[in-house]
């Protein structure tokens, strides 16, 4: 006991400090100096320690909270910028989350802060479990009226409001769960043409893909014709897609990043997004008014004569009043799901094609899977769908494929923090659905084709493993509000494409075959490249399957 802490004489010490000292130091007065026994050292030793550990804990907290999820180290004032690749960011992102030994990871690029989650858990934590916080979107070129491409149409880029909510209210009546039945006949009209043509003209199968996933949208949507996925709609809809992919991606633009950039005259240097948008901003428009347009014409007409869901939503206006806002909703909801809709379904229905040329053995499990339940009398449909698990674990796995984009990126609006980590208000977090659907500890041998993996030894779905449409759709109150009617498509297309065709690799003009590359495009939807493959009927009885198409029309 060190001299400093023992009292000198009882008359020196204030009144309180005697009464203090007589309880910790059990102090007695009568003697002349203060002892401490034993067993209160021990307790004071031992409290010492006590908070020592705490303090150090607080500490160590403290300082963890005034860090973000760790990254890579930036430059002065540019941040990570340099760091960003342009393209398949979705690796490098998961290279960081193998680098710092953290399913969450950050970067700042000039003030922006990215955070990118890496794991199923945290995207349920941060992005379902926390959506009030997490559900705003951030402002890109694509979406800001100044820059004016006129991507604010979109309610995917809407910011976490009420305008937001008016769309997703609309969009619900016509995509939930239940509605979607009402779509089938559309899609089986539009399937026996895709089915038709890839018998007819194996060649273009990339072509009639891509036509079918916009065909069978514009029907539901708009009531139009096939044609009008061929010629100057199509061109527009190419190039206001094109648009969608550079401006809303993070990275495109330094404007993205410096927002004050967007007050420089449009011949400024540094101003090209200005240039670019207004050069989209008609094909934009288009793509929304069009078919609008077209139907809103034909019902004044009376000569409507294919019902729709822009079609239904007119019907509900009153006429005596001014509906231009209701309008603009309905102008809106029906070009999200034209642009929702084509290119995602597309998508997965090219990795599927790409999965069957590359295993047969897949395909064979497949035919004896249709074959015991439907026959070949006929082809299968929605009513077959619970007894055939196979045909919907290919589905699960062609959806896991083709989520290699890292989706729509969400905004945090108020400061929070995870695993003691802070995370601040605006930063914009991004779900690397990719990284998730590709982690070794969900799932063996991710990188594998292999719908094997959700089926149980009896051969039905296993629930003990996870779900990729869970991930694949996004996550908390911005999911995909037309993942039902998305599922019920390109479960039906897998279903009949199978049952009628083999899917082979391509021989060229020598006999050689035509190895494809495997190679995937970057991109809101990531897709194959492009590649050859080979329909060819798996017999006399599926090629009668294949009816002459209703039109084509
Ligand atoms: C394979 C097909 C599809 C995939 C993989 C897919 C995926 C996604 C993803 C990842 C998001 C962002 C979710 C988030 O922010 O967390 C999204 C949003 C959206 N999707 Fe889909 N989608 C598909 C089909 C469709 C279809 C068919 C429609 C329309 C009928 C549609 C309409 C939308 C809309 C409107 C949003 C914006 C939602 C919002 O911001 O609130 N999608 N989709």
């Amino acid at each position: 006991m060190p001299d400093v802490f023992r009292p000198s004489t009882e008359a020196a010490q204030p009144a309180i400090l005697k009464h203090a000292y007589e309880h910790l130091f059990k102090w007695d007065p009568s003697r002349a100096t203060a002892q401490l026994d034993d067993t209160t050292m021990q307790y004071l030793t031992g409290l010492a320690i006590f908070a020592l550990i705490v303090i150090t804990i607080l500490y160590d907290r403290s300082r963890k909270l005034r860090q973000h999820p760790p990254g890579p180290r930036g430059l002065p004032i540019i941040g990570n910028f340099l760091d960003i690749p342009a393209k398949w960011e979705w690796q490098t992102y998961r290279k960081w989350s193998q680098d710092y030994d953290s399913k969450i990871i950050s970067f700042k690029v000039f003030s922006k802060r990215y955070i990118v989650v890496n794991s199923w858990k945290t995207a349920r934590d941060l992005l379902e479990k926390r959506a009030s916080i997490y559900s705003d979107r951030y402002d890109s070129v694509a979406n800001n009226p100044t820059s004016s491409v006129g991507w604010d149409r979109n309610m995917g880029f809407h910011q976490y409001g009420d305008k937001w909510r008016e769309y997703k209210r609309v969009f619900h009546q016509y995509f939930h769960q239940g509605a979607v039945p009402r779509y089938r006949a559309t899609s089986l009209k539009h399937l026996q043409d895709l089915l038709y043509l890839l018998l007819t003209q194996p060649d273009g199968f990339l072509v009639h893909v891509r036509a079918f996933g916009a065909a069978m949208i514009l029907d539901v949507t708009y009531g139009v014709e096939s044609s009008w996925t061929h010629g100057t709609y199509s061109q527009v809809t190419e190039e206001a897609v094109h648009s969608l992919i550079v401006s809303a991606n993070a990275g495109s633009y330094v404007v993205d990043y410096l927002p004050i950039l967007r007050y420089l005259p449009s011949w400024a240097p540094g101003a090209r997004f200005k240039r670019d948008a207004a050069q989209w901003n008609k094909a934009v428009a288009a793509m929304f008014e069009q078919p609008f347009n077209y139907v809103k014409q034909h019902k004044a007409d009376g000569t409507l004569n294919r019902s729709s869901i822009t079609s239904s939503l007119l019907e509900n206006l009153d006429p005596t009043i001014d509906n231009s806002k209701k309008e603009a909703v309905i102008r809106g909801v029906a070009g999200n799901a034209h642009i929702g809709g084509a290119d995602t379904i597309t998508s997965a229905l090219l990795w599927f094609c790409l999965a069957m040329v590359m295993h047969p053995d897949i395909q064979q499990k497949a035919y004896k899977e249709i074959d015991r339940v439907v026959g070949s009398h006929r082809l299968p449909d929605h009513s077959d769908k619970d007894e055939l698990p196979y045909i919907t674990a290919i589905m699960m796995e062609s959806l896991s494929h083709s989520s290699g984009s890292v989706g729509i990126q969400h905004r945090l609006v108020v400061d929070d923090e995870y695993e003691n980590y802070h995370i601040p208000a605006g930063s914009i977090v991004i779900p690397n659905a990719w990284a998730i659907l590709h982690d070794e500890d969900t799932y063996h041998r991710p990188e594998t084709f292999n719908p094997s993996r959700y089926i149980l030894a009896n051969g039905n779905l296993n629930p003990d493993v996870p779900d990729p449409m869970d991930v694949a759709f996004g996550f908390g109150r911005r999911r995909c509000p037309g993942r039902h009617f998305a599922v019920d498509q390109i479960w039906l297309i897998i279903a009949q494409v199978l049952a009628v065709f083999n899917i082979e690799k391509a021989i060229d003009a020598s006999g050689n075959i035509i190895e494809p590359t495997e190679e995937f495009t970057s991109g809101l939807a990531s897709t194959p490249a492009p590649f050859k493959a080979c329909f060819v009927p798996r017999s006399d009885r599926a090629r009668a399957l294949i009816q002459t198409p209703s039109i084509l029309t």
